[in-house]
């Protein structure tokens, strides 16, 4: 079979990214991306390509190659429906805030609203590809619902989870580890498994393009996703260890990296992992393991959020400490805001979670990030709760220039990686704070040695 008209709801940034990449490697292939929210398309429509709602390195060329040949944006959700043979889902799926299952389960209203709207509008058979990240058996409930509610149609669901990391997302699409395609074990659904091999198999070597059934897929994104984050959790859980016996963390992960059964990546030690998914597809793994009475395994899984959330008061703890037990009405500028460098994406940011801290203690708060706007940052904080949006807009300050943002503060804490951090002009820096000026290294970024020699008193995560 072979497949001319795809569709993808949600434009987001998994929707957004991995879409335009499929329009660039398949010219022949009408790629339309479809949602509710109109500002986000308007957004991917604008012909000023920096103002795409999602910023990745490299994703502009894409989309300029793309756009209005074979790759549309649009919030015409039904008429993408009707027209196309395969349709992904990459709704977003987060912890769910109210009920059975808060602050655990995925929240899956929104696939479900896609399933009913595919029910509906289809009218003809239709591929349905969960790009999405699901709990394990969500295919199940999404045919349940089309079955149910179409007209007589048949639907063939297929689980495609997504791989790619914020910041690296065009090469990850372009050239990915593996491509994992679940499906049903029948005639129909070998089908259904063979269209969308290949539309991969134009640009991805067929040896790194698995297929398995259903389950396992949904399942493998999940645990993919907290393998990862234990690594990390892993990483920080030593580096506290390190501050205490003067070991150097970065020193214990390459010698332990080098060990090719451990392997050098995902071992930077930080002030905490961040981003829209690690703690949601714990916690949602962690729910579904107590949902089949699985404890110790749930347990063993929630350990990995635990230590994150350890790291992240810890390193708002250590700035309180140096700053002599007290940071009310101290300046202390944040450089980074992102949960990680070369990209816009704030969700779940430990910069939040040590504003917050640092806020309850009194601080004032300047941020500067290449790539935050000054409202994304007011409401994270408000998203928190913690205290009136009123009060967040006093304490926090937001800039777009990282010399007056640091200019009189007591500290900098630097919460992203960003690149451009590192090229500073730091002697000019130190001679516009508040002395002792103190430097809280979040990311292990800059040389201690460098900084202590200009006159900084320095702080790194596992560092003696
Ligand atoms: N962000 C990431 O790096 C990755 C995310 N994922 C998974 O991909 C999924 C999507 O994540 P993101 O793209 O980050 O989320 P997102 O929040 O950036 O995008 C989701 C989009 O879906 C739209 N939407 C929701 N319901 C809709 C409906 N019924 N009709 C039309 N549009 C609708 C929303 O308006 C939003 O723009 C999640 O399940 C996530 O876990 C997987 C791999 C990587
Ligand atoms: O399902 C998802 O959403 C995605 O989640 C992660 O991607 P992402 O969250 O975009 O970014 P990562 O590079 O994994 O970083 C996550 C967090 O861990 C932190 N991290 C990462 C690596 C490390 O060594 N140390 C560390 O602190 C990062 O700074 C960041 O805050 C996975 O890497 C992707 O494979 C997956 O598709």
């Amino acid at each position: 079979m072979k497949v001319t008209k795809i569709c993808c709801i949600g434009a987001g940034y998994v929707g957004g990214p991995t879409m335009s990449v499929i329009a660039q490697k398949c010219p022949d292939i009408k790629v339309t991306v479809v949602d509710i929210n109109q500002t986000r398309i308007d957004a991917w429509n604008d012909p000023d390509l920096s103002n795409l709602p999602v910023y990745e390195p490299g994703l502009d060329k894409v989309v300029a190659e793309a756009r209005g040949r074979n790759l549309f944006f649009s919030t015409d959700v039904i008429k993408a429906i009707e027209e196309s043979e395969m349709i992904f889902i990459s709704v977003n799926t987060p912890t769910k805030t109210y009920g059975e299952g808060k602050g655990m389960a995925a929240d899956l209203k929104w696939v479900e609203l896609c399933a009913r709207q595919i029910a509906t509008a289809s009218k003809e058979d239709k591929i349905v590809v969960e790009k999405s990240t699901l709990p394990v058996r969500t295919a199940q409930a999404v045919k349940d619902i089309l079955v149910n509610t179409g007209n007589g149609l048949k639907f063939q669901i297929l689980s495609n989870p997504e791989f790619l990391a914020e910041g690296t997302a065009i090469e990850d699409l372009e050239s990915p580890d593996r491509v994992l395609i679940g499906g049903d074990d029948t005639p129909e659904g070998k089908i259904a498994i063979q269209a969308l091999v290949d539309i991969y198999a134009r640009w991805v070597p067929k040896d790194r393009i698995l297929t398995t059934n259903v389950w396992s897929s949904e399942l493998s994104k999940l645990t993919a996703n907290a393998f990862l984050a234990q690594r990390v959790s892993s990483i920080n859980a030593l580096s506290e260890l390190c501050e205490v016996t003067g070991a150097d963390v970065s020193e214990v992960a390459k010698a332990i990296g080098t060990d090719s059964r451990i392997g050098s990546k995902f071992l930077k030690a930080s002030v905490g992992f961040g981003g829209s998914c690690f703690q949601k597809d714990i916690l949602n793994m962690v729910y579904i393991c107590r949902s089949y009475q699985l404890n110790e395994v749930a347990d063993y899984w929630e350990q990995v959020i635990k230590m994150n959330d350890h790291q992240k008061a810890r390193f708002a703890k250590k700035i309180i400490k140096s700053l002599y037990n007290t940071v009310s009405g101290k300046k202390i500028t944040f450089l980074g805001w992102a949960f990680k460098k070369d990209t816009n994406d704030t969700r779940e940011s430990a910069a939040i979670y040590v504003a917050d801290h640092l806020l309850s203690e009194q601080a004032k708060i300047c941020v500067y990030d290449p790539k935050v706007n000054q409202e994304k940052v007011y409401a994270d904080l408000e998203y928190l709760n913690t205290r009136s949006s009123d009060e967040n807009r006093r304490h926090v300050k937001v800039m777009n220039d990282p010399y007056e943002a640091c200019k009189d503060s007591h500290a900098i804490a630097i919460l992203t990686e960003w690149d451009e951090f590192k090229t500073y002009d730091w002697e000019k820096i130190y001679q516009n704070m508040l002395k002792p000026a103190t430097l809280f290294d979040g990311r292990n970024i800059l040389s201690k040695e460098e900084m202590t020699k200009i006159g900084f008193r320095f702080y790194a995560i596992g560092k003696p």
